[in-house]
C-alpha cells in the first residue's frame, strides 16, 4: 500500500509544509508515568482515551497508565500486537476514532501504530515510550514496515512525551543499546543530507544538522558512560533520542536521522525481515558508510562496541552475503533520498567493504 493511502483518512489536511511541530510537553525521569494524569489534564485534550501497548509492553506499564487514568477519563485499550502492520493501523485508526486523545505505552512499533493512527483520526497522541530503542519516540516521522519495504509517513509529533526512566533502565539492555546505534548514526546521516546539498542543491537546516550532529556527538563521546539497566544511561539517551526528533521536526522530514545507512537498515529489513532492531542495522550500515564518506569509522565502529551494539551483519544473525545485497539495494529504497549509497558501488567494492569492515 502506497503511502499516500495510508494518511487518506485524515480530515484535517492544512500545508504544513511550513511549520515546525514540537512536543508540547517532554517529562523524561524516574516514575514520571505517576504524573501522566497531570499531563493529560495540562492538555485538556477531552475526557475519552485509547492506550495502545503491546504484548509485553502493557503488562510493563500499559495496564499502570489504564489505572492511573481509569478514575478520570473514558480509558479504552488497544493491543497492537505482532501482525500485519498495516491492518493493525487499520484497527488501531477505528479504535481511535471513538476516543478523544491516543496514549502510545510500548516500543517503536507500538508508538508508531498510534502516532500513525491518532494522525489519520485528528486526535493527539502522548508518547510513553518503555525503551528507548530509536528516535521516533518524539518525532513526526513513522516508519511503517510494507511487503515494498519501510515506508516513511509524515505524521505529527506527540503533544506530550512520558519516558520514564526507571521503566526504560529495566527494558532489555538490547533495546537501549539499539537507541545508541540509531542516535549515532545521525552522523552519516549528516553526512550524505550534505553531500546531497552539495551535489544536488538538496535545502539543508543549518540548524536541524547541527542538532543532530550534537545528540550523535553527545553519546558518541560518553559510550563508556553508556551501562546496562542505569537509569542515568536511560535519561541521557532518551534526552538524545527526543533532541534527534525536534531535528527532524525542524527539517520537516527525517533527512537529519535517516541516511545511507538507514536505506541499507531498510534495505535489510526487506531482504532478512525480523533479523535486528532497527537501530541495530543503522549502526552497522554507518560503519560502512562513514567509511565511504572518509570519516572516523573505526571511531565508529569502537563506541557501538562499548555500548553493546553489534557491529557486524553477523551480530544480528545476516550472513555477508545478504548485508552485500542491502548495500547494493539500498539506492532502490527511497531513491529520492540521494546519499552516498547511491553514487554506484559496485558489487565487487560491496564485497571487499563488508570483508574488509565487518571482522570482529
Ligand atoms: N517513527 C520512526 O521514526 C521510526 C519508527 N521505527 C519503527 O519502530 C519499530 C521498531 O521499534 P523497536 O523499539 O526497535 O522494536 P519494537 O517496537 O518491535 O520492540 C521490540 C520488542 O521490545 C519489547 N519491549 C519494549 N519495551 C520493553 C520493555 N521495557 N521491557 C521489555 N520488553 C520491551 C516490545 O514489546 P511489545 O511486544 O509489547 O511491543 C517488543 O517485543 C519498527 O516498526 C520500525 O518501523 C523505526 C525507526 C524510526
Ligand atoms: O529511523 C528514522 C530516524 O532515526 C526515520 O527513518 P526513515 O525516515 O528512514 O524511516
Ligand atoms: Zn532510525
Amino acid at each position: 500500500m502506497s503511502a499516500d493511502r495510508i494518511n487518506l483518512l485524515r480530515t484535517k489536511v492544512f500545508d504544513k509544509s511550513k511549520w515546525m511541530q514540537l512536543p508540547r510537553d517532554v517529562v523524561i525521569g524516574h516514575d514520571v508515568i505517576e504524573q501522566i494524569p497531570a499531563v493529560c489534564e495540562d492538555l485538556a485534550l477531552g475526557d475519552s482515551v485509547l492506550i495502545v501497548s503491546g504484548g509485553q509492553t502493557r503488562d510493563i506499564a500499559g495496564k499502570k497508565v489504564e489505572a492511573l487514568l481509569a478514575g478520570s477519563y473514558d480509558v479504552a485499550t488497544f493491543a497492537a500486537n505482532d501482525g500485519d502492520p498495516l491492518e493493525t493501523i487499520r484497527k488501531a485508526e477505528a479504535a481511535a476514532a471513538e476516543a478523544g486523545f491516543v496514549i502510545g505505552v510500548g516500543g517503536g512499533r507500538v508508538i508508531d501504530t498510534a502516532k500513525i493512527a491518532s494522525y489519520n483520526t485528528d486526535r493527539h497522541f502522548i508518547s510513553v515510550p518503555t525503551a528507548a530503542s530509536h528516535d521516533g519516540i518524539a518525532s513526526s516521522r513513522a516508519s511503517v514496515p510494507t511487503a515494498e519495504g519501510n515506508v516513511s509517513l509524515a505524521a505529527e509529533p506527540p503533544i506530550a512525551v512520558v519516558a520514564d526512566t526507571a521503566v526504560i533502565a529495566s527494558a532489555p539492555h538490547r533495546l537501549l543499546a539499539s537507541g545508541c546505534a540509531d542516535i549515532i548514526a545521525n552522523y552519516t546521516a549528516i553526512l550524505d543530507w550534505e553531500l546531497s546539498h552539495r551535489l544536488r542543491g538538496e535545502p539543508l537546516s543549518e540548524y536541524a544538522l547541527t542538532l543532530s550532529r550534537m545528540t550523535a556527538e553527545i553519546l558518541f563521546k560518553n559510550a563508556d558512560l553508556i551501562k546496562p539497566h542505569s537509569e542515568e544511561s536511560a535519561w541521557l539517551v532518551t534526552k538524545a533520542l527526543v533532541s534527534s526528533g525536534v531535528a527532524m521536526s525542524i527539517a520537516g522530514s527525517s533527512r537529519p536521522g535517516s541516511g545511507g545507512e538507514h536505506k541499507f537498515s531498510h534495505a535489510l529489513e526487506k531482504l532478512a525481515p525480523g533479523k535486528g532492531l532497527h537501530g541495530e542495522k543503522c549502526g552497522i550500515g554507518a560503519i560502512i558508510t562513514m567509511y565511504l564518506h572518509g570519516g572516523d569509522w573505526e571511531g565508529i565502529r569502537d563506541s557501538l562496541k562499548k555500548i553493546g551494539a553489534p557491529t557486524t551483519p553477523a551480530g544480528i544473525g545476516v550472513d555477508d552475503e545478504t548485508a552485500v545485497a542491502a548495500l547494493l539495494a539500498a539506492r532502490t529504497i527511497r531513491p529520492e533520498r540521494f546519499t552516498i549509497l547511491d553514487m554506484g558501488l559496485t558489487e565487487e567494492s560491496a564485497r571487499d567493504l563488508v570483508k574488509m569492515l565487518y571482522r570482529e
